[in-house]
């Protein structure tokens, strides 16, 4: 046969198809080992430390075959001896000492190589993994993390693990039992009779065609049956997260329905699957017997003409209903081997998905500006148009710079960058002279402070929420920045102070009061850099007032980058860089750029222009 990627193609034997086929729905041998291959290397994957032990469970397993395959075999002899003339009773008992010796050797291989499981090493690879994740979670770079949606990480991290490694012991076990002990009787029939092994060698592959459509059908579902999972999951969480919003807008019904259309998709999904499933799997038990019963047939054909001891048919006829039995099982198992397989793919996708690096440092230069920006250029994966084109800024210390420009300029990809949610494809930012990507991810978020418009509470008290910006900081020093950031008016109005949780008082904090949480954070943190969205763009008047006078105790005596959405709150400001389609095409003071009579000039103008319209 030809192969379609060019050149000869040696074609298998039968049963090394049949066995193979067991572990990938491929059309070709080659490609069905690659996939065993593919399969073992993610299986240690995810085993990690515990990788050796796995490795000798499936050394354990693959001798309780044998020796469940030689015990078998001992029906051979044992009969011959039986049906001899007058019983041998010697050599019957000892063949039956010899199978129960087998036996046990296989009671014992697999109890030891079940020891994986049952001894806790299962449940500690799923802990690793677990930690592992959660790790590179932390340091994966957060502009790829957003790209994911909630759902998508929350499966993978819970179910995902588990379905990957919670089957393992019992799916190789029983994968190397059906592929093993089919082989060591076929191996030692040859021995007996040749011929009745090559029938049992050619017989057994019956399974492959029947085998490899149910394999194509699961793979089927397990692709669309994970996508429609994924897809109710994630409608689920968002449902439930933005609820409020929903009906707020009166679109719950309108988002429920969204919701409803994923269950009925998985619902499809799942009912398709059990139809596809279901036949092949009868047909395969069905046809899997009447080919063993064809074997015995072939059997009593050559005990009639004397080829063969009517001993050595009667071994036949037990062991080939043994043989049946792995078979069944592993049929039944496919579904749990593709949804392992499933897992196993999505886990190594999310684990290899590289951390930034961490370039040596460098010496730090004398009188560096506290923030720079050289010719930094960046595009979002996954788009063309640069968000930044060849930036370049030097900020002072102590100097508050605003970042304006119209949406969609480029002005929190600034922000994002400075953070290292991502790194630029070309330029180098620094700070206080260090390029950050030689600050390790805790260094360079201790230089940083920042306070987003976004402000998310964790469910514990207030005081704690506080303390995350510093979790060394005593309760003193907590109440002292919550003090500085004008919180202690609406905390000392809570059911338990400072003490009480945030889960009990839900959403009754207004947006003021959630950013001067967040501000005390920032206080408290006490970081040399502060980094603001513009958080007061969205709150009314009074709030505004309250929640200036708490950004104004936060940025003394600190450099403040302030991304600014209303030209207003940052007429003060020393410098003004102006953004446009990714670059900087004016930069000064307020008074200054109002002079120049550009961009800024125009934007001004429009700001007040709407101001008037609205007054
Ligand atoms: N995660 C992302 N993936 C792809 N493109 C993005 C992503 N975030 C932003 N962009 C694009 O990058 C460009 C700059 O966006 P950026 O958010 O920096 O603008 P901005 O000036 O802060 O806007 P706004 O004032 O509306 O917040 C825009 O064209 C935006 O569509």
């Amino acid at each position: 046969m030809a192969d379609p990627r060019g050149g000869a193609r040696v074609d298998p034997s039968p049963f090394l198809v049949w066995s193979l086929g067991m572990t990938a729905p491929s059309s070709s041998a080659p490609e069905a080992i690659a996939g065993v291959l593919v399969t073992w290397r993610r299986l240690l994957m995810v085993a990690g430390p515990e990788a050796r032990r796995y490795r000798r469970a499936v050394a354990l397993f693959s001798l309780a075959a044998v020796a469940q395959g030689l015990a078998l075999c001992c029906l051979f002899p044992l009969f011959e001896a039986l049906l001899a003339g007058p019983p041998a009773w010697g050599s019957v008992a000892l063949w039956l000492a010899i199978m129960l010796g087998a036996a046990a050797a296989d009671l014992v291989f697999s109890w030891h190589g079940h020891a994986f499981e049952y001894d806790g090493t299962i449940a500690d690879v799923t802990h690793a993994l677990r930690l592992d994740l959660g790790e590179r979670l932390r340091r994966m770079p957060m502009e790829i993390l957003a790209r994911h949606r909630t759902g998508d990480v929350s499966t993978t991290l819970g179910s995902h693990i588990d379905e990957a490694v919670v089957p393992m012991g019992t799916l190789s076990q029983v994968m190397i039992r059906t592929v093993g002990v089919p082989l060591t009787v076929i191996g030692v029939t040859a021995f007996i009779s040749p011929g009745l092994a090559l029938a049992l060698a050619l017989i057994l592959p019956l399974a492959v065609p029947i085998y490899r459509h149910q394999r194509r059908a699961s793979a089927r579902e397990r692709r669309e049956g994970a996508a429609a999972h994924a897809r109710t999951e994630s409608d689920l969480i968002e449902y439930t997260q933005g609820l409020a919003v929903l009906r707020a807008v009166s679109q719950t019904g309108r988002q429920a329905g969204r919701l409803r259309e994923s269950l009925a998709a998985l619902r499809r999904v799942q009912t398709e699957a059990l139809l596809a499933s279901l036949a092949p799997a009868l047909l395969m038990s069905g046809l899997m017997e009447l080919g063993l019963l064809a074997v015995l047939g072939l059997g009593v054909l050559w005990v009639s003409n004397g080829s063969l001891a009517l001993s050595a048919l009667a071994a036949l006829l037990i062991i080939v209903m043994r043989l049946g039995e792995p078979l069944a099982l592993f049929s039944e198992l496919t579904k749990t081997f593709d949804l392992m397989e499933a897992a196993l793919e999505r886990l190594e996708a999310l684990r290899s998905v590289p951390s930034l690096p961490l370039l040596p440092a460098a010496p730090r230069v004398p009188d560096a500006p506290a923030v720079s920006f050289e010719h930094v250029s960046f595009t979002y994966a996954g788009t063309e148009t640069p968000a930044l084109r060849d930036v370049s800024f030097r900020l002072a210390p102590r100097t508050l710079t605003a970042l304006v420009g119209p949406s969609g300029s480029g002005k929190s990809t600034v922000a994002r960058l400075l953070l290292r949610h991502a790194d630029p494809q070309a330029g180098v930012i620094s700070l206080q002279g260090q390029d950050i990507r030689t600050l390790a991810p805790e260094t360079l978020m201790r230089q940083l402070s920042v306070v987003f418009q976004d402000v998310h509470l964790f469910n514990e008290s207030i005081l704690e929420n506080i303390r995350m910006g510093r979790p060394d900081a005593d309760d003193a020093a907590v109440l002292d920045a919550a003090r500085a950031a004008h919180c202690l008016d609406f905390i000392n109005r809570l059911p338990q102070g400072i003490h009480t949780p945030v889960g009990d008082i839900g959403g009754s904090l207004s947006g003021g009061e959630r950013q001067r949480l967040s501000i005390a954070r920032a206080i408290l943190k006490d970081a040399p850099l502060v980094l603001l969205d513009e958080p007061t763009a969205a709150l009314d008047t009074e709030s505004e007032r309250v929640v200036q006078s708490a950004i104004d105790a936060l940025v003394q005596d600190r450099t403040v980058i302030v991304i600014a959405h209303r030209l207003s709150t940052v007429v003060a400001a020393d410098t003004l860089l102006v953004f446009d389609q990714g670059r900087i095409v004016e930069q000064g003071s307020h008074g200054a750029l109002l002079a120049e009579g550009g961009a800024y000039a125009a934007l001004w103008r429009a700001q007040d222009g709407l101001k008037a319209w609205h007054a």
